[in-house]
């Protein structure tokens, strides 16, 4: 190295350019009245001559030369200054070169390390400081999520009875509702969205003057986000008057649906308040019949037979487009549960149409009779017979149509809508260009996780990269195993840990089926000559007719079946207390899917174990993707070998020859 280094330099040593050739000239000059002046004072100026040579030459070598410096001064005679000013032309000949090459002579300077210590130092060229990776994570984020309120899940708020509702601002009918289903506290989500969504001050059911702030709430599942905003819509509607749809929610499945309406009948019940649902399940006619009062006539504010709507989103747009009077203009509450599922599915674009019906609706023109001829193809605002509406139920999206009518401006000035949207989810998407669809006003984020209060950049950078938080009463494993013996190591998992009351996820509706018969033959096998009856495993899958779903959904809820296997059909919301363990048979194709799957089990509090098998081939990549969710050390391996399964193995043989006789049959 270091010889190809001098090789490089020597021709360039030798190349005197002209710019060197005259410094070193002037130099020389210089020297001769130098010595003529030395002579005569005998050393008196030195230090004045030496300043004028440094101002004229290069600053480098000003700083180089401390050795002619100390040398004049100790110069005593014209023979010794002679001596050192030939060395110094050749010393500053070098570092004339050093200087203008310094980028390539390292080999040089190692030659002469007092020169090079004396060398000035440039700055090298490097890279810009590059921002951190929390710095780039937090670019661009959403106001609104900086400023998120963090809630601790061990937050709890007793309910008491009586007259003081103990901050939870609920009414006393619904604090001994609660108490009458056992509920006795409230859990952490809970505690902080009800002083929101339920301010102390508030005494009508719209705010036209100071419309109510949006809500984004993510809490892990199980957490109870449900009463969290069924209560503040109970509360809030059930001192109206005249039946108005104002709380819409929508959710992605008929189950889900059919979950929510159990709760808010159960909460609701001493209310006059009507809850209807719109899933598709029925007719379109019975469910028009179900909804709205009256088809014949087009009522401006609409009509309703409903004051809360539980539905699916394709559904939901079904009935604004094709039932007269389904109006959303009256809307207080538009919860969108499941958030991240539902902003993900298009749906004829259902947000937009939804968020456009909250909106004024637009007034009807028609060609008013002409009185002159400039007043040819004039429209006017078609009259609606106002006899209709009522005072009370009046929302002030309907109020603002109605300024074509002579009316005091009280009614009829601009007032902006009062319709709230709450927006739930475990795995509520960051994203804010998903978010900003939903035109949310001046949102509100609460956000239910174990984080620590001084980091609110480590917080946020959790939040912004979607590590979601889990309940703190699960419990997770992983098994890698051959994609061959999977189910034996199923059967052998299901049988060591008791597992009973379980659910079961597959990546299909045919790795459904063929492991359910599996297990059916296994289990005919195992029980052969034993006493106990073989446990009992059913499908549920979205091929089944809805009743038969509920049936199956029914018999679980009443442990008559003890493992469901599912697709991902039901790893959202669906909440069975009894759950105690759930099983990935197939891995979940991402981190939401995981969340959700394995948050059918440890809810509201209680333990609940998780388990994931893992072919060999998918370790890697499942390994990763918890790593990347940064919850890689939370997942247990645990290790089965062949030893284990032996004593399954001729029942799990049988079983497979069973399979194979009835796979050929078919065939
Ligand atoms: N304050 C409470 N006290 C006791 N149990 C509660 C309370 N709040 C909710 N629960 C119960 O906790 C369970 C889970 O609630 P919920 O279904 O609302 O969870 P979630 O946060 O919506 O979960 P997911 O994200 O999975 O949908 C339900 O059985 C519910 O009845």
């Amino acid at each position: 190295m270091s010889g190809t280094a001098s090789a490089n330099v020597a021709p360039i040593t030798k190349e005197k350019t002209k710019s060197k050739q005259r410094y070193l000239k002037r130099k020389k000059e210089r020297r001769k009245i130098r010595t003529k002046s030395s002579l005569k004072s005998k050393g008196d100026d030195k230090d004045e001559s030496e300043d004028e040579e440094m101002e004229d030459a290069p600053k480098s070598i000003s700083l180089t030369l401390p050795e002619e410096r100390n040398g004049l001064i100790q110069e005593k005679t014209l023979q010794r200054s002679k001596k050192r000013s030939r060395e110094e032309d050749q010393e500053d000949e070098d570092v004339l070169m050093a200087t203008e090459e310094r980028d390539i002579s390292p080999s040089r300077r190692s030659q002469s390390p007092e020169l090079v210590s004396a060398l000035p130092s440039f700055p090298l060229p490097a890279l810009p400081n590059a921002p951190s990776k929390s710095d780039l994570a937090l670019q661009g984020l959403d106001q609104a999520l900086i400023g998120a309120e963090w809630v601790s899940p061990t937050t709890v708020l007793p309910i008491p009875i009586g007259k003081d509702d103990g901050g939870t601002r609920l009414s006393e009918r619904t604090r001994m509702r609660l108490r009458d289903i056992g509920i006795t506290e409230l859990f952490a989500v809970q505690t902080a969205l009800l002083p929101f969504l339920l301010p102390s001050q508030q005494h009508s059911l719209y705010l036209p003057y100071s419309p109510p702030r949006d809500v984004c709430v993510s809490a892990p599942t199980g957490s109870g986000k449900t009463l969290a905003y069924v209560l503040p819509i109970i509360e809030t509607l059930s001192s109206r008057v005249v039946t108005r749809l104002r709380a819409l929610i929508v959710l992605p499945t008929r189950d889900l649906v059919a979950q929510v309406r159990e709760t808010i009948e159960v909460l609701s019940k001493g209310t006059k308040l009507k809850v209807g649902t719109a899933t598709g399940q029925h007719s379109f006619a019975h469910e028009q019949s179900q909804l709205v009062q009256d088809k014949n006539i087009d009522l401006l504010g609409g009509s309703s037979k409903v004051d809360i709507l539980i539905c699916t989103p394709g559904r939901l747009i079904d009935h604004l487009v094709g039932t007269p009077n389904f109006s959303l203009q009256h809307l207080r509450f538009l919860v969108v549960d499941e958030a991240d599922r539902l902003l993900a599915q298009s749906f004829q674009g259902w947000l937009a149409q939804v968020l456009a019906a909250t909106r004024v609706r637009p007034t009807t023109l028609v060609a008013q009779q002409p009185q002159s001829e400039s007043e040819q193809n004039v429209m006017v605002p078609q009259l609606h017979p106002l006899d209709s509406l009522l005072p009370d139920g009046l929302s002030p999206t309907v109020l603002g149509n109605l300024t074509s009518y002579s009316m005091p401006s009280f009614f009829t000035e601009h007032r902006s809508t009062s319709c709230q949207k709450l927006l739930f989810s475990a795995t509520l998407t960051r994203d804010p260009g998903k978010i900003s669809t939903l035109e949310l006003r001046n949102p509100k984020y609460f956000i239910v996780q174990g984080s620590d209060a001084n980091h609110t950049e480590s917080n946020l950078l959790d939040v912004v990269t979607e590590k979601f938080s889990m309940p703190a009463t699960l419990n997770e494993h992983m098994i890698v195993s051959d994609p061959s013996e999977k189910p034996l190591v199923f059967f052998h998992l299901v049988h060591t840990q008791n597992i009973t009351n379980a659910l079961v996820f597959t990546k299909s509706t045919e790795s459904t089926i063929r492991l359910v018969r599996l297990f059916e033959f296994f289990e005919a096998k195992r029980t052969d000559n034993e006493s106990s009856a073989p446990l009992v495993l059913r499908a549920y899958s979205s091929d089944l007719p809805s009743q038969e779903r509920k049936s199956i959904l029914e018999q679980f809820k009443e442990q008559k079946i003890n493992i469901l296997v599912c697709s991902d059909l039901i790893s959202r919301g669906i909440d069975i207390s009894h759950v105690s363990h759930v099983v990935s048979y197939d891995v979940p194709v991402d981190m939401r899917k995981y969340v959700h799957r394995v948050g059918r089990t440890a809810r509201a509090g209680r333990t609940g174990d998780a388990w994931t098998l893992v072919e060999q081939q998918e370790a890697r990549y499942f390994k990763q993707m918890l790593k990347n969710a940064g919850h890689l050390e939370l997942v247990k391996r645990v290790r089965i070998n062949a030893k284990d399964l032996a004593p399954l193995l001729p029942h799990y043989e049988a079983a497979l020859n069973n399979l194979k006789e009835v796979y050929t049959r078919q065939s």
